[in-house]
């Protein structure tokens, strides 16, 4: 049994109903689904506003397990890949998976940017206020560091 908490975003087409192909895909193994946020671009920032959550997985699925499901939703969501940080129908990132640490890279773990992305953090301390990302410490101390500017949470879009 592994434990991972995956961070999910969209900003082109129906961004919500690209974040529910992620619940959807993920159901069986869905342990919590956090509330969505309307977050500005970081990185390339000449593109439209993600949609922002988290989803924390469940089950006998190991870390490249994770990885290969979440690339599958990414590819039947009808993502193209071209700029890297460029926009993208869904996006599936793996954050960590229990205390794995790895280093190859095509599975980064922890996730080596999460721990300074409140499009991350910020979601994934609604679902479990006691989080701790490995290597960074309390998910509520990273957060309380951050500027929270353009991180909205949008209370009239739900996941669950
Ligand atoms: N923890 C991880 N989660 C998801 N993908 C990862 C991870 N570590 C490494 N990768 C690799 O990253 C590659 C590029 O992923 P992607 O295009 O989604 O990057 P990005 O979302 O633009 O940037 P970032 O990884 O900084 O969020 C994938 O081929 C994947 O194998
Ligand atoms: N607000 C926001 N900006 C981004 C995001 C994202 O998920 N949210 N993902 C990116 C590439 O992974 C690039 N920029």
């Amino acid at each position: 049994m592994t434990r991972a908490v995956l961070s999910i975003g969209s900003n082109m087409g129906d961004r919500l109903a690209h974040l529910r192909s992620a619940v959807a895909g993920f159901a069986p193994e869905l342990v919590a689904v956090s509330p969505v946020y309307e977050t500005a671009p970081w990185g390339v920032t000449d593109q439209d506003d993600f949609l922002n959550a988290v989803l924390i997985v469940e089950g006998p699925p190991g870390p490249w397990d994770w990885l290969r499901r979440g690339q599958e939703l990414e590819n039947a969501s009808g993502r193209v890949r071209t700029l890297r940080w460029g926009p993208r129908t869904l996006d599936v990132d793996v954050v960590s998976v229990d205390d794995v640490r790895s280093d190859d890279p095509s599975l980064l773990l922890p996730h080596p940017g999460a721990h300074e992305r409140a499009t991350v953090l910020v979601p994934w301390l609604d679902v479990d206020p006691d989080a701790v990302l490995p290597g960074h410490g309390r998910v509520a101390d990273l957060v309380a560091a951050l500027d929270l500017t353009g991180v909205e949470r949008r209370d009239d879009l739900s996941l669950s």
